[in-house]
């Protein structure tokens, strides 16, 4: 997590164009700041995966610069892809033993990453004995295993029920604010959006492009019930109004 770099994740005037002739991206300009918090919505089909890939350099952009000065990404999907025949405690350490790191050192770091995300007295169940929450918490204390600088989650709260999407998007800003990674983190859900966001980014549909930011500005840790007050309705209304009047 320490470093010095005040950006970390910065697409200049990047395009994004499929051999089908199929044009996902357009002009895309977007900085992630060290420490910040950015959650893009938009709809169907505007490039939202597409931008994740990129930013990951699993996929390469057609024009335009995208850099990641941070060094480590973590990613976090909807799906929580974790080893079946492995016990939390093992899938948890998997990056660390990957990277060659000490067993005693491993075992350390991932129940440390365990506690962060609420899952001690867990470690020895297996993946198949968990709720979808609670796998997801396994994705998240697995990403948070190698510190990285930013993390990248692509809807990765959509395949859970409601309340158990609501106390994740707690926890995670709850981790956010204890550990200060930087996130770009997507969403069809404007409301998840405004409550874990220092920024929100408003994509249009195809090809895409970013058509309208915005900041919020509550502090964190946020309580459950900043949903509720006037100043989150205001800018939830807004970032909805931005989304609509791009389906016009
Ligand atoms: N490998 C590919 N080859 C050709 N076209 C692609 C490829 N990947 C994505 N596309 C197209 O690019 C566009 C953007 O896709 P992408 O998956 O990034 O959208 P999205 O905003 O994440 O969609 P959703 O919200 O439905 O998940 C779509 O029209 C899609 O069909």
């Amino acid at each position: 997590m320490a470093t010095a770099v005040q950006t970390a994740l910065s697409f200049v005037a990047v395009d994004k164009r499929f051999g089908s002739g199929t044009t996902a991206l357009s002009g895309v300009e977007l900085q992630v700041g060290a420490g910040e918090f950015v959650v893009v919505v938009g709809p169907s089909g505007c490039g939202k995966s597409t931008l994740l890939r990129l930013a990951s350099g699993l996929d390469a952009p057609s024009a335009g610069e995208i850099s990641t000065p941070g060094g480590d990404i973590g990613y976090v999907f909807q799906d929580a892809t974790l080893l079946p025949w492995r016990s939390v405690l093992a899938n948890v350490a998997l990056p660390a033993e990957l990277a060659g790191r000490p067993k005693a050192e491993r075992h350390e770091r991932a129940m440390d990453a365990i506690r962060l995300v609420g899952l001690d007295g867990f470690e020895e169940q297996l993946p198949g004995q968990l709720s979808g929450g609670m796998r997801m918490r396994v994705s998240l204390a697995r990403a948070l295993m190698m510190s990285p600088a930013l993390f990248l989650f692509d809807e990765p709260f959509g395949a859970l029920d409601e309340m158990t999407r609501l106390r994740m998007q707690e926890e995670l800003q709850r981790i956010f604010t204890e550990t200060g990674f930087a996130g770009l983190f997507i969403t069809h859900s404007v409301t998840e959006a405004v409550f874990l966001a220092n920024r929100v980014v408003v994509m249009s549909a195809r090809p895409g492009r970013i058509t309208a930011e915005f900041e919020v500005p509550f502090a964190h840790p946020r309580p459950a019930s900043l949903r509720y007050e006037p100043e989150f309705a205001a800018i939830a209304g807004a970032v909805s109004a931005a989304l609509r009047g791009d389906a016009q």
